[in-house]
């Protein structure tokens, strides 16, 4: 990694992007919570290799059957009606798999897990066809199927490193074992050189898929550290302005839907201005942090939001809260704060650093304008009334 990519990633480390790119991930591996949306993502990304793969594995094996029939038509008939089954049975997954993605998303991520199965089962049977070959060696063959298939598990499925390797191997395995049951012992040695053949393709596409998907790995931490970027104010990590506007007007129309209150507390601290005039621009930043931290302690479910609005104002915007539960969370950020007991040795209200707080419950009918301004007023009442309290709409 670049030094200046390094320096990024240090500065993201409250960040799981920018922790998971300064822990690392040598052995491909998220921590568990980021795995889940990397395989997602994959999944979606893959969509189209998908879809080619599905079509290539059917005109391919398709191809096959056509010209196998032809050339074997009357010679062998047991071994081309069992080779037309299995071609046939070849072709059932790439049919699922066509179907399947053309589906909606969640079926997608279901079928993301049964590809490596399918990719499997279509590789044994090339693996069956291909030592069926060895023992009746015509004049043309359609040999090493298996070995394509091997390298296909690993570009086309969308499926993780590990799951290609996985499902590769099971596919050489799966082969030795075959040809061990069938072929006769002085057969099995000359079968050695399509298993070496196979597993220098396996190393190939293996190799080539570790270097792809490491680089997978870091553009998604990049890309996703970008829109972290986009969405949060950077000194204390909790959303921006342009973000709480966005979940303010989701949040209102998920309560009209659901006829469920929504509370919205706008926060300034008090005498900011003497604070900083006083201990200093950065002791200002750390007290800004600090109670960043303390006022993101409050959004505690999936819905709520704490944001920084302003140089010294902040929202906490509350889904399915009523006037009298906004009231009581104003009253405990209140006490919080004078817990912390950070000394402003500047304040009119006390030693300490303190807030205000306007509160205004959204009322059908209200835009996300109007419940901000109402906000806002009860705020300046607040500060009006004397600071360090908080007073509703
Ligand atoms: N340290 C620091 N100061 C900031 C930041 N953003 C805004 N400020 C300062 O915050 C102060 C806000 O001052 P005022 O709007 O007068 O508010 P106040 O002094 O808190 O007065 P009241 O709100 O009436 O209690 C200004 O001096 C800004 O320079 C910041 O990111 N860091």
């Amino acid at each position: 990694m670049l030094s200046l990519e390094h320096q990024s990633a240090e500065d993201f480390r409250d960040t799981p992007y920018g922790r998971q790119l300064l822990a690392g991930f040598r052995r491909l591996l998220f921590a568990p919570e980021l795995e889940r949306e990397f395989r997602r993502y994959l999944g979606y990304q893959a969509r189209l290799a998908q879809l080619m793969g599905a079509c290539l594995l059917l005109l391919v094996v398709g191809g096959y059957l056509y010209v196998e029939r032809r050339l074997f038509a009357h010679s062998e008939p047991q071994w081309l009606r069992e080779l037309t089954l299995l071609r046939v049975l070849q072709m059932a997954p790439g049919v699922a798999i066509l179907i399947m993605t053309l589906f909606h998303r969640r079926i997608r991520l279901i079928a993301n897990r049964l590809f490596p199965v399918l990719l499997v089962l279509v590789g044994t049977i090339a693996a069956r066809i291909d030592i069926q070959y060895e023992i009746l060696q015509p004049e043309l063959a359609f040999r090493y199927g298996a070995g394509l298939l091997i390298v296909c598990s690993f570009f086309f499925l969308g499926i993780t490193f590990w799951r290609a390797l996985a499902s590769a191997a099971a596919i050489v395995l799966f082969d030795v074992m075959m040809a061990a049951l069938i072929l006769p012992s002085n057969e099995m040695q000359v079968h050695w050189i399509s298993v070496s053949y196979y597993v220098l393709l396996l190393v190939i596409g293996a190799i080539s898929r570790y270097i792809h998907e490491y680089s997978q790995r870091e553009q998604f931490l990049v890309r996703k550290l970008l829109g972290w970027v986009a969405q949060h104010d950077s000194m204390t990590g909790l959303a921006n302005r342009r973000s709480f506007d966005t979940a303010l007007k989701q949040v209102m129309l998920q309560a009209r839907r659901d006829h469920q209150p929504l509370a919205l507390l706008l926060l300034d601290l008090d005498n900011f201005k003497a604070y900083n005039d006083n201990l200093g621009h950065p002791a200002g930043d750390a007290l800004i942090r600090n109670f960043s931290d303390l006022l993101g302690s409050f959004s505690r479910r999936p819905m709520d939001l704490a944001a920084r609005v302003g140089g010294e104002e902040f929202a906490l915007l509350l889904h399915n809260c009523d006037a009298r539960s906004a009231q009581a969370i104003a009253g405990q950020i209140l006490s919080a704060l004078a817990e912390r007991a950070m000394p402003h040795p500047a304040s009119p209200q006390g030693a300490f650093a303190t807030t205000s707080i306007g509160i205004a419950v959204w009322k059908p009918g209200q835009t996300a304008e109007q419940l901000y301004q109402a906000a806002d007023a009860a705020l300046y009442g607040a500060k009006q009334a004397g600071k360090n309290r908080y007073l509703m709409s």
